[in-house]
């Protein structure tokens, strides 16, 4: 399925869509987990817990159920923990997806303002776009704690539209979750799905309100389909 034209500009979730952060995710729960007495838990058990940001990751990885609610002072003590050590440890093994970066760049050629939204903490994500390397290549960057409302919220990306200056509808989205697609779905933008995240694509296919516009193997794919937009618009 192509992608709706015309598109201004191109938006980023993080987790799962720019860059495999599963490990140092995990590394930092576990280590949290350790400092309460707790086991650690497999890699892809964490996985599945991100996508909500860190205080309901921290929640989940307490409880180690993915609907799980931790005690308050329990989760405090987990969640201060937790970004203690992710701060320090953000970069140790978490790198972008390989065709990332070339991704970017081919769409940047094409004249395109960039923006990532993730329900990552400002700060958090922040940084590790800036130890990644990958700051350059972005005008904004809205964390789950930047505005009163995150994904699956429409609010983040109507905002970034506001300050980009593009109506909702020209505005891609670009994720791998369940949270990606919704969002941008409330906002009245298009959205493409990564197949390389986390997200489970053939449980988001099953139903229209979950499905997105198109789904790409790789970053490079979207660039082919603006630039053959691109040359049609002439
Ligand atoms: O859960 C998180 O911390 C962030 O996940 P996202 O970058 O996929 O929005
Ligand atoms: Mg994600």
């Amino acid at each position: 399925m192509p992608i709706p034209a015309p598109i201004h500009a191109v938006v980023f979730d993080l987790d799962g869509t720019l860059c495999d952060s599963v490990p140092d995710l995990a590394a930092s729960a576990n280590a949290m987990r350790a400092a309460l007495g707790f086991d650690p838990l497999p890699q892809d058990v964490v996985q599945s817990y991100v996508g909500d940001g860190v205080g309901v990751l921290v929640h989940r990885a307490i409880t180690a159920d993915h609907h799980g609610q931790a005690e308050q002072s329990l989760w405090e003590r987990g969640f201060s923990e937790f970004v203690r050590h992710y701060h320090l440890n953000i970069a140790n093994a978490t790198r972008p997806y390989p065709q990332t970066e070339t991704g970017l760049g081919l769409l940047k050629s094409l004249g395109l303002p960039l923006a990532v939204l993730t329900n990552k903490s400002e700060k958090l994500a922040v940084k590790l776009l800036q130890d990644l390397a990958l700051d350059g290549y972005f005008s904004m960057i809205v964390g789950g704690d930047t505005l009163p409302e995150r994904k699956p919220a429409a609010e983040p990306l109507l905002h970034i539209a506001d300050v980009l200056g593009v109506a909702p509808q020209n505005v891609l989205m670009v994720g791998d979750s369940l949270n990606d697609i919704l969002c941008a779905k409330a906002a009245g933008s298009p959205v493409v799905g990564v197949t390389f995240g986390y997200g489970d694509v053939s449980e988001l296919n099953q139903n229209p309100d979950t499905q997105p516009n198109a789904w790409v193997d790789s970053l490079p794919e979207i660039y082919e389909q603006l630039r053959l937009q691109k040359q049609n618009e002439r």
